[in-house]
């Protein structure tokens, strides 16, 4: 006897009744629920139904909005900030977990504001939980303002020694093109593209090869430097991106934060500290700022948009 995964209307049908709101970042989409208690763990394959595009909802990804005191891994996050009461429990669309998700906080944030389980005005701060730490999500005017904490490269060595530490091949690219591995928290793999013509013409539906693959996967950027590359004192570029357990998606904070990085550090001493980066779905802020511990922190900004409730029926 064969057995089969149970198709996404039956996992559906199994969370009859579930409020859910829907929401998006620049493109970037999510469906968000709110389980302040904890008492609606969502599966990986409950995930992955509700982000199905033709059966289900339809979403990059999935965000609970839980209390940090009511899973595991908030213990570690209120440790680390004991007013981080809210913890982002994110999944990729394809019901993978993700440490971090850059565009997701911000939605997340404005997801708490409108369910009416946080207050916060403009210009006041609010620490989140993630996989990756604690986030600080600063409420700006015309969206969210996130510090990400440190870039790292994911592999240190081989980065400083050659500026490029994996290969990446993609549909729409003649030849294997180098790569700079930069971890946010979750894994991304840059590669510089040298014109427009050449991002679009790229085919993302199957994911780029990247080699080596950084040990729990990758997200990979490709990016077009703009001519010139900086103006008005900030640097532009262009990005696409296809995303770890997803796909090619509209937009990806924290690929957008990778890019600016490898970019930055590819440009050498004279390069900014602020840049904007267009996606697909429009446009966010990178900053490099001095955090509060004395390391280089990346600022990542842009907006957040709920465009929808709903119960599942
Ligand atoms: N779109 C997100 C990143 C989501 C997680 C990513 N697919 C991964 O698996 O790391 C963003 O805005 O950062």
């Amino acid at each position: 006897m064969t057995l089969s995964a149970p198709s996404a209307p039956d996992v559906l049908h199994g969370l009859t009744g579930l409020p859910f709101a829907k929401g998006h970042g620049t493109g970037n989409d999510f469906v968000l629920v709110a389980d302040p208690a904890g008492e609606r763990h969502l599966a990986e394959a409950e995930a992955a139904a509700l982000c199905d595009r033709h059966q289900g909802i339809g979403a990059d990804g999935l965000i609970r909005a839980i209390r940090s005191s009511e899973l595991a891994e908030g213990a570690a996050v209120l440790a680390e900030e004991p007013a981080a009461e809210w913890f982002m429990d994110y999944r990729n669309a394809d019901g993978s977990l993700s440490e971090m998700c850059g565009n997701g906080v911000r939605v997340f944030v404005a997801f708490l504001i409108d369910q009416g389980l946080v207050e916060l005005a403009p210009g006041e701060v609010l620490p989140i939980g993630t996989r990756a730490g604690v986030k600080r999500v600063e409420r700006r005017a015309d969206g969210f303002a996130v510090d990400m904490g440190p870039w790292e490269f994911i592999d240190p060595r081989r980065a400083a020694a050659d500026a490029s530490d994996a290969t990446v091949t993609a549909g729409g690219l003649d030849v294997a093109r180098p790569g700079l591995s930069v971890s946010m928290g979750n894994p991304h793999t840059v590669v510089a593209l040298a014109e427009p013509g050449e991002l679009a013409a790229l085919n993302l539906h199957a994911a780029p090869l990247v080699e080596p693959v950084p040990p729990h996967g990758t997200n990979v950027e490709f990016v077009v430097p703009s001519e010139p590359l900086v103006a008005d004192g900030i640097g532009r570029i262009t990005m696409r991106v296809h995303e770890r357990g997803v796909g090619e998606t509209q937009s990806c904070g924290t690929g957008a934060c990778a890019a600016a990085t490898a970019i930055r550090y590819w440009a050498g001493d004279a390069a900014p500290d602020r840049w904007d980066v267009a996606v697909p779905g429009g446009r966010v802020g990178v900053a490099f700022v001095p955090g509060t511990d004395g390391r280089e922190h990346v600022e990542l900004s842009g907006p957040a948009v709920i465009v929808a409730h709903g119960t599942l029926g």
